[in-house]
This record gives C-alpha cells, structure tokens and sequence, in this order.
C-alpha cells in the first residue's frame, strides 16, 4: 500500500507527464492552455464539417443539438457540461507549443520538416557564420527555423512559415525566387502555392491553395449596376463573395473579382492579354453579357471570326462590326457620342437640371484584337480605329462610357500608347511566365503557376491593386456545336430580347 503522501505526488507526476504542470502554475498559462486546446477543438470541427458529406451532417447536428439539450435540463448539467468541455480543451492544448494547428505532427510530419529544413541548410546558412547557434546548420534543428506549419489530412504540407537569416538576399528576385522554387518542389508538385515575405520579420509564408472553381458559367450575378464580375478569385484576397449556380445545379458562394465602372472609377476601362485560346474572348463576352442588363454595348470584332455574331439586332446592342470600315464607322460614332454626352452633361450642370437619362445610360465598347483590326485599316489606307479610342478613353469615365480591349501577347507591341495609358484594369490569361504577368499587370504573382492551365485561368489588378488569381465564367459562342449545351443556353438566357426595328439608335 503507498504511504499516505505519495498520493499527491502521483497526481503531480501523472499532470507532469501530460506536460500540464508549468501551465497550472500561473492563471496566463492556464489561459493559454485553454485557449489553444479551443481552437484546436475548433479546426477539428472545421476539418470535420469539411470532410463530412452534406447528407450526413444534418443527422450528426440533430444528436448533438439533442444531446445539448439533455444536458440543459438535466441537474448541473449546462456546469457539467462546462468542466468538461475545459477539460477536453486542457487535454487538446496540453504541451504542443510551436506546432501546427489541429494537432502536432506526427513521426512522418516531423520527419518531412526535418528533411525540408535539410535542403534549405545550403540555401540559407551561411559559411563560416560567427552566431554560436545559427538558424541553418548541418546539425540544426527545424524547430528553431519554422515558426508556424500545418498539414492536410493527407499528411502535405499546407502552410508553413520559416524564418530566414539577415544575410539571405530578400530584396533580389533571383534569390526570392530560387527559394519559392525550392519550396515548391519540396511541398509537392501538382499544386498551387502563395508566397509572403514578411521583410520586417524576416519571415517566409508558404501557402498551398486549392484549385479556383471552373466551369462556372456567366449568370445574373448578385451586383450593384455599375459592378461587372470578372470572375473568381481566392476568398482571403477580396472581402465579399456571390452566390452562384456551378454546373450541375450546386449553389455555392463564391468570392468575386468585381470590376467597377463609372465616374467614381479610378479603372473605368480594361485590357486583357492572353495566348490564343487561352480565353480572352470569353471575357470580353462575359462583360457584354453582363453589361447588357442596365447598359447599352458596342461590339467591335477585330478578329472577324463571328464570335459575336449572336448579339447582333439584339435589344440594347448598339453594333457588331467585324470590317475595318465598320469599325471606323462605329468607333467615330463612340466619338460623337462622347463628345454629345459631356456637351449634355455641362450644359445640365449649368443650369441646375437633371443630367438626362441617355446620358447617364452606360455604354460599353468592347473591341477584340485591336492590333489586328489597326493592320486591316492601315493596309487600306485608312486611320487607325485606335486613334479613335483617345477620346472615350481620355474622357468617357464622367459619362458612362467604358471601353474594353483584348488581344493576344504578339498584338500588343501594336496597342497604341493611350491604350495603354487609359486601361488600368488589367487582366492576363493562359500559360504565363511571371515575366509576361508583369509586362502586363505590373507586378509578378505571389501565387504559382497551376499545373495545368484551364482555359479562362490568369490574373487580374485593378488600379494599383494586389495581383489576384482569376478564373473567369464559361461564356461560350451560343452558336459553337462544340461548347457545353447548358452553357450555351446559360448565354441565350441573358440575352437581351430582339431589338424592335428602327428603335436602335447608333451608328
Ligand atoms: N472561362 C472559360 N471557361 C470555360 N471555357 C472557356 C473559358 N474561356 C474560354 N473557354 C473555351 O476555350 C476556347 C477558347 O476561348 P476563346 O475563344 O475565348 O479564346 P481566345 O483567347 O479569344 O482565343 P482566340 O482569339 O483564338 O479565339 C473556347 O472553346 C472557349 O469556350
């Protein structure tokens, strides 16, 4: 039998084991302890409900709301329930300090951890390094270097945060980026990965994103009038998301990369760039489609492929033009129409009166391949449809007048320089090089390339804003046999209905 002392001695080494001791010390700790044991709890509930089947969450919640309120009426239970609930949070909390969320990691984690802080030692420790205990060295630990790392289910890498030494060159690209390359190959390839370099810190971020959704098709998005989707982004990098039917009928939120135009835009007319094929097209249809609900648009179709044909004698569509010569017709029009639009607007100004409403109406010029439509007008001896652009360019924000342009990497040496100047929503499609990414936005990505490009896939900036992933809507030709049926009908539903004839007032 033991001796009557021993008894709390036992119960202080069972709590040392369990490594509770230190933060049954101080109330702080106890905090702590608690506090990280909760949100432990808490990303075990979300990795649960993330992994759960819908049709088997419903039965799972109705036991526990059941069992919440057996507990609720039974004597002492809600105080039960509380101790326990403390408990369970010490449990989980109890002495993992440093490691990931949801749980610390494994033999195989920790080996994984061990074996990438090994290949980061050339990269990062430096020759010869007076510190005593350097953060990468052949016989260093990874616990000093990773300051914040967490795992999916499948045992990968998702996050992980490193400290690097003063002396690793963060502010040279090459050497930023043979790290992310590094990295990446180390975390696994076949996935998309975020880097942030916190230079204030000397800190690292590795994220792994999951893939954009695709084969969302053009829709009635829930958007103020002036708002035009350009498509789908990730949800840490805007602030709202949509409700949207994905294929198959599923409703889903997603976040979106809303473009605004008008006269409080500072980016009131886009440029997008891309490979051929790689989705600039549907772009420019997705914007007409959804412009079409409150605005009136002009198509110029410098590829001459037809790709618009469909929205042609269609109510509030002003032209389709696929000829140079049209184009010039139309674009001169756009001009008068601007000039008639600020000549209305100051003279309203002036006398206290209402701006008219066909003044306030939006129009939309959407021009695909400029350049090409600029080399069919010289080679005919005629001006340049570009030209005709400064002007809606320079002065339609004030009047509602957006333009937006497409074309492929080869046609843009041919954009003019106010094209260039004037388009600062910009979006880049395809396969591309973070050197053509920024040609184009600006700025590289901080995300890498996915494996593989579906069509509509790129990035977008607006302004000087960050460099966001897009996936843009599916918004086929309705008159191409190939595309999807229930995409092609998503198309027809937002077209307009035929315009009555000789109420089309343009060109
Ligand atoms: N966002 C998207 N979602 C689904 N499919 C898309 C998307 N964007 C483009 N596609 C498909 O990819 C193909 C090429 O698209 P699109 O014509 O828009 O490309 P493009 O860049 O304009 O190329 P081109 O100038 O050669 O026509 C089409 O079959 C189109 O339906």
């Amino acid at each position: 039998m033991p001796p009557a002392g021993s008894s709390p001695d036992r119960r202080r080494e069972a709590l040392r084991a369990a490594g509770l001791t230190a933060v049954l010390r101080t109330p702080a700790a106890l905090a702590a302890l608690l506090a990280r044991g909760a949100g432990r709890l808490a990303s075990a509930a979300r990795r649960w409900w993330r992994h759960t089947p819908r049709e088997r969450r419903g039965p799972v919640l109705l036991t526990t709301a059941a069992c919440l309120l057996a507990l609720w009426l039974t004597p002492y239970g809600p105080l039960l329930g509380a101790v326990a609930l403390a408990g369970t949070a010490a449990w989980q909390g109890r002495g993992r300090d440093g490691e990931g969320d949801g749980g610390g990691p494994g033999e195989a984690e920790r080996a994984r951890l061990q074996t990438l802080y090994e290949a980061l030692v050339p990269h990062l420790a430096l020759a010869g390094d007076p510190h005593p205990r350097p953060l990468y060295s052949h016989d260093g630990d990874w616990r000093r270097a990773f300051t914040g790392f967490a795992f999916t289910e499948e045992g990968r890498l998702a996050r992980l945060r490193l400290r690097y030494p003063p002396h690793f060159g963060d502010g040279e690209p090459e050497c930023r980026a043979r790290l992310e390359r590094l990295l990446r190959a180390r975390a696994g390839r076949g996935r998309e990965y975020r880097f942030h370099w916190d230079e204030e810190a000397g800190e690292l971020e590795l994220t792994a994103l999951a893939p954009l959704p695709s084969g969302i098709r053009v829709q009635r998005f829930v958007t103020a009038p002036s708002e035009t989707v350009l498509g789908f982004t990730d949800l840490h990098a805007v602030r709202r998301t949509v409700p949207v039917v994905a294929e198959g009928g599923e409703r889903r939120d997603l976040p979106p990369v809303v473009w605004r135009t008008g006269p409080r835009s500072t980016e009131p007319h886009l440029l997008a760039l891309g490979q051929a094929g790689s989705g600039t097209t549907t772009l420019l249809r997705s914007v007409a489609l959804q412009a079409l609900r409150n605005g009136e648009v002009l198509v110029v179709d410098g590829g001459g492929g037809g790709e618009y044909a469909f929205l042609a004698g269609r109510g509030r569509v002003v032209a389709v033009e696929a000829t140079a010569a049209g184009a010039l017709s139309s674009l001169e029009w756009v001009v008068r129409e601007t000039e008639r639009r600020l000549l209305a607007a100051n003279r309203s100004r002036q006398t206290g009166r209402d701006v008219p409403e066909d003044v306030c109406r939006p129009l939309w010029v959407l021009v695909d391949r400029p350049s090409v439509l600029s080399h069919l007008a010289r080679s005919e001896g005629q001006r340049d449809p570009q030209d005709l652009l400064q002007v809606p360019l320079r002065y339609g924000r004030a009047v509602r007048i957006s333009v937006a342009l497409a074309d492929q990497f080869e046609g843009a040496a041919a954009l003019t320089e106010t094209v260039r100047a004037y388009t600062r929503a910009r979006v880049v499609l395809g396969d591309v090089t973070p050197g053509q990414v920024r040609a184009v936005l600006g700025e590289a990505p901080s995300t890498t390339a996915p494996p593989e490009v579906p069509p509509g896939r790129g990035y977008v900036r607006l302004g000087s804003g960050p460099v966001l992933r897009l996936q843009v809507p599916a918004a086929p030709d309705p008159y191409d046999a190939e595309a999807s049926e229930s995409q092609r009908l998503a198309v027809m539903e937002l077209l307009p209905e035929p315009a009555a004839a000789g109420r089309r007032a343009g060109p």
